[in-house]
């Protein structure tokens, strides 16, 4: 993975950074960094998630789910029990004959929908939650395997849980005999894509799981004192100091379908890790080319608030574009859809860069095991970087917590102070 942080540097406008910003910044990297590498060797929390690729076992994981051969994996889990999951296999199964679905969301109208598509005797359900305790997991689990029974399934025998913590779900596998996966220790949900919580659904669908930890350990391996010699910390140290000049949004753009998720999945990462003590980047999500003529109007003219990130991998497939006499459509006879893509890509940072726009570009060799693996391990560590240069708590998220809590407690799981401020709310209802 490279970035070029080139389009951050050298406007004259606001929020840019000089070459110098990033001389001085590059001390405070290396101290973070010295802080990041005595927490991974220490296995502390948060910071053991940078060890997964080295930690993980494939072989492992590939032997709990040898014996099933399914036509769809559901995973019910939601925010980082589900993300990881995901974008791993929306960017390398698309031609898996498994097809992968994920229930995080509660609407019931959806689940109603999801539940009578899917052909439930061939379908494993993936149950994660870290914790053990997420409302919205457990119903859908109840749901799920209630629709189940319905249909004569024997949900028992086609079902697999991963959790962290001793607590509900952790019961439930034991009293129902289920198989139970370990989150591994120290790792938050957000950190857990290339663990069992992303490498399960995975596993079943024929991913290539060496590969995505060897990317990830390349990613790891590759951390080093100085943000010119570290994609990782360039990014992360390039966001920061672009958001402490005013850069308060950054619209993460992926030129490829395969990572639309991706950027729900890095959404995440930097909201619920650096949106602390009255700071952090808001994460917006876009996509190339298609966001190219919506949201890029915004970006390139609207307020100066922003950094955009663009990613694309360096290799595509064929895709012709067959030739034609029509006038005006010659120039795109002969062409590809990828260099018509990559084009669009080019016209983009340079039109933010014609209007003093500072712009990321990321990229990664291909959709491949290795280079999304890669990917996810160097934006986790850009977010570390991160972190530290805010000087937040990056591994928790008290403001969630409360939240859930609260919808907790209103539904009686609880006698919470946060449920009766939801109760006290005041209302100014407009009919
Ligand atoms: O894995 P779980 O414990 O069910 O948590 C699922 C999600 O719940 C919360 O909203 C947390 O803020 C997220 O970080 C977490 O990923």
């Amino acid at each position: 993975m490279n970035v070029d942080i080139g389009n951050a540097l050298a406007s004259e406008a606001d929020p840019g950074i000089s070459r110098s910003d990033l001389d001085d910044l590059d001390e405070r990297v290396a101290d973070a960094h010295d802080r990041i590498a005595r927490g991974m060797a220490d296995d502390e929390f948060g910071y053991a998630s940078l060890n997964l690729p080295e930690r993980v076992d494939a072989a492992e994981i590939e032997e709990a789910v040898a014996g099933f051969d399914p036509e769809a994996v559901l995973t019910v889990g939601i925010g980082g029990s589900a993300l990881g999951a995901v974008t791993i296999t929306e960017a390398l199964a698309g031609d898996s004959p498994v097809d992968h679905y994920a229930l995080d969301n509660v609407d019931p109208a959806h689940v109603n929908r999801l539940l009578d598509d899917l052909p439930l005797a061939e379908t494993v359900v993936h149950v994660v939650s870290r914790s053990g305790t997420t409302a919205e997991t457990l119903a859908n689990f109840l749901v799920v395997r209630e629709a189940m029974d319905a249909a004569g399934v024997d949900w028992s025998e086609q079902t697999v849980v991963t959790t962290g913590e001793p607590g509900p779900l952790r019961d439930l596998a034991e009293a129902e005999g289920l198989p139970a996966l370990d989150v591994p220790k120290g790792v938050p949900g957000r950190f857990s894509a290339l663990s069992t919580v992303g490498l399960v659904p995975a596993a079943m669908m024929g991913v290539d799981l060496e590969g995505l930890l060897a990317g990830g350990r390349a990613g790891a391996d590759a951390l080093a004192g100085s943000l010119f010699e570290c994609p990782a910390y360039a990014y992360g140290a390039v966001a920061y100091a672009l958001d402490e000049r005013g850069a308060s949004v950054d619209a993460m753009m992926p030129y490829v379908e395969g990572l639309e998720s991706f950027a729900e999945w890095f959404a995440q990462l930097w909201a619920e890790s650096l949106g602390k003590d009255g700071g952090g980047q808001t994460p917006a999500r876009a996509l190339g080319a298609t966001d190219q003529h919506s949201q890029l109007q915004l970006y390139r003219a609207g307020p100066r608030d922003k950094l955009v990130t663009v990613v694309r991998p360096a290799e595509r497939p064929d895709c012709p574009i067959p030739e034609t006499d029509v006038a005006d459509l010659e120039y795109l006879g002969g062409q590809d859809l990828g260099a018509l893509l990559d084009a669009e890509f080019e016209a983009t940072e340079a039109s933010l860069a014609a209007a003093e726009r500072p712009s990321v570009r990321i990229e990664i060799d291909a959709m491949d095991a290795e280079s999304v693996g890669r990917l996810l391990v160097d934006m986790e560590a850009a977010c570390v970087l991160a972190g530290e240069l805010y000087g937040v708590e990056t591994f928790d998220q008290p403001a969630v917590e409360w939240g859930k809590k609260a919808a907790r407690g209103l539904l009686g799981g609880g006698d919470f102070e946060e449920a009766d401020a939801v109760a006290e709310k005041t209302e100014l209802i407009v009919d």
